[in-house]
């Protein structure tokens, strides 16, 4: 047999409900078997995508700012909000402004959304708390802090039961980005390595095609998505569907775009944490922030 058979484009896919509908449509359309899939948390693909060992998929944007160079980016598809995302939070025993001094744990599986809370707590409120990185999972992470920064299902399980949940307070990263800056937030995109794209162009045009497609059936379908989520998670369907058509945003154009060079821009202003100057390429267009 031979041996040099044509190898599937390995691509990321984030194992949070965040992405369900993009899996959902990849397996309505058929997509799924044309791809080599691996399913992990942001933080652990987003290494992957970096070394090598993924060629394609989704990356927490602070990875990608740090990475510009070596990928390019998928335009209209992105893991993000214009206002409340419901799922990446600072859950807090105290006002934020008294955080100063007071510890704040960092979920280990998020880039994005730590740098932007230690952004905003900073810029925003004017407080310096002590970081420590902590496994994802909130009482826990809560042990020995004053608040907690996590993202993903459990994340929205905070937001969920912030009503019934005494003493803590639940602030959306999405919404305070918002009122910060008028802008949109994009969490996480979808990036394609550069050697790869250079050696399979037309590969990378059907993956992106068929990532589109897919998001677009998952949203048309969603009510199905909802139905199929709630029955073996914690989330019932109306919020899975608010989660799903009205925190996230999917969406990957202008004014995300706007949001993501906003956001390099505080940030290299506050500490240098990327590269300035940053080339912001995608499939079609090439920005300079
Ligand atoms: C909306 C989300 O977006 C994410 C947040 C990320 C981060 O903070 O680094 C990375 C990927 C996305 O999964 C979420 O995880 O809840």
């Amino acid at each position: 047999m031979s041996t040099d058979l044509p190898r599937k484009p390995r691509v990321g896919h984030i194992r949070f409900l965040n992405c369900l509908p993009l899996l959902w449509g990849l397996s309505r359309t058929a997509g799924l078997l044309d791809l080599d899939l691996s399913c992990d948390t942001p933080e652990r693909l987003g290494n992957a995508l970096v070394a090598g060992e993924l060629d394609l998929g989704p990356i927490s944007l602070v990875e990608y700012l740090r990475h510009a160079d070596e990928l390019v980016v998928l335009p209209d598809l992105a893991v993000g909000s214009d206002g409340p995302v419901l799922s990446c939070l600072i859950v807090s025993k105290v006002p934020l402004d008294r955080l100063e001094g007071e510890v704040v744990s960092l979920c280990t599986t998020s880039r994005t959304s730590t740098r932007l809370a230690r952004l905003i707590l900073a810029e925003r409120v004017g407080v310096n708390p002590v970081y420590r990185d902590r496994a994802p999972e909130l009482a826990t992470m809560l042990d020995q802090a004053s608040a907690a920064v996590i993202i993903g299902d459990p994340a929205l399980r905070a937001t969920v039961e912030a009503s019934r949940t005494t003493g803590l307070a639940v602030h959306d990263l999405g919404q305070l980005w918002r009122e910060w800056t008028g802008l949109p937030f994009v969490f996480a995109l979808f990036a394609v390595r550069r050697d790869y794209l250079r050696r399979h162009p037309e590969r990378v045009r059907q993956v992106h095609a068929a990532l589109l497609a897919a998001r677009d059936l998952g949203l048309a379908e969603v009510d199905r998505v909802c139905e199929h989520a709630a029955q073996w998670g914690p989330f019932d369907e109306p919020i899975l569907k608010r989660y799903f058509t009205e925190a996230l945003d999917y969406g990957f154009g202008d004014r995300q775009l706007r949001g993501v060079a906003e956001f390099a821009r505080r940030v290299a202003k506050a500490d240098g944490g990327f590269p300035t100057g940053i080339r912001l390429e995608t499939l079609h267009t090439t920005e300079q922030f």
